[in-house]
């Protein structure tokens, strides 16, 4: 089975380009002043507006506003919300209902019983990814979790993988876990926030092999 890639943290056309190029189902564009991979919805809106349909523009949102939510979407158009904070099923359930989104929540792994943190969302979230545990940043800290954890995951809800993924890394992390998604953002990346377009190429090969 193919296994979707996601790039995440994206602020460049040339790095939406290579992205798309190198055969990513998915881009990020995280709206996030704290991080520094944050744009702002002038600039999300510019670069979604350059890409064609096929390319999945996800946008990462952390705990947002209602009002500023809404208005987010309106302007750039996304098809995935990414929910990164701590946000309750009933807000995913809303958004997608309102805005005709997909909508997937991030959850932090740092044992066992952070599964269970999925339940709750089943039937409320399009996908979940499966991510490390806030640290520095909610995400985008280039930080692994134990993948064993996933090993057994049976869950109804379309996930994905994401957390210290890197080319050397990502085919070994879907061997052990079959996940049918990777997220990548730290891992493609010169320094923070500054993108690699041949360690994109190197990761979207990686994840097929
Ligand atoms: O990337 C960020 O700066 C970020 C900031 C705040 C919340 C989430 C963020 N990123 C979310 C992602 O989907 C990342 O791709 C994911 O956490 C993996 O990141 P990394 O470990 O750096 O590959």
């Amino acid at each position: 089975m193919t296994t979707l890639v996601k790039i995440c943290g994206l602020s460049t056309p040339e790095t939406i380009a290579a992205a798309v190029q190198a055969g990513a189902a998915y881009v990020g564009l995280v709206h996030f002043p704290k991080s520094p991979r944050h744009v702002s919805v002038a600039k999300a809106a510019m670069l979604r507006r350059d890409l064609p349909e096929s390319a999945g523009v996800v946008l990462l949102v952390v705990d947002p506003e209602p009002y500023a939510l809404a208005e987010a979407i309106r302007v750039i158009g996304p098809r995935v919300v990414q929910f990164h904070g701590s946000e309750p099923p009933a807000v995913l359930a809303r958004t997608r209902s309102e805005f005709g989104v997909e909508v997937w929540k991030a959850l932090g792994v740092k044992d066992a019983a952070a599964l269970d943190k999925a339940a709750p969302y089943h039937g409320a979230a399009d996908r979940l990814l499966f991510d490390a545990p806030a640290s520095a940043l909610p995400g985008g800290n280039g930080e692994a979790f134990d993948w064993n954890l996933l090993r057994l995951y049976r869950g109804p809800t379309p996930w994905g993988l994401a957390g210290g993924l890197t080319p050397a890394n990502v085919a070994e992390a879907i061997r052990l876990t079959g996940a049918p998604l990777v997220d990548t953002s730290s891992g493609v990346e010169r320094s923070p926030g500054i993108k690699d377009m041949d360690k994109i190429a190197a990761f979207c090969k990686a994840a097929r092999l």
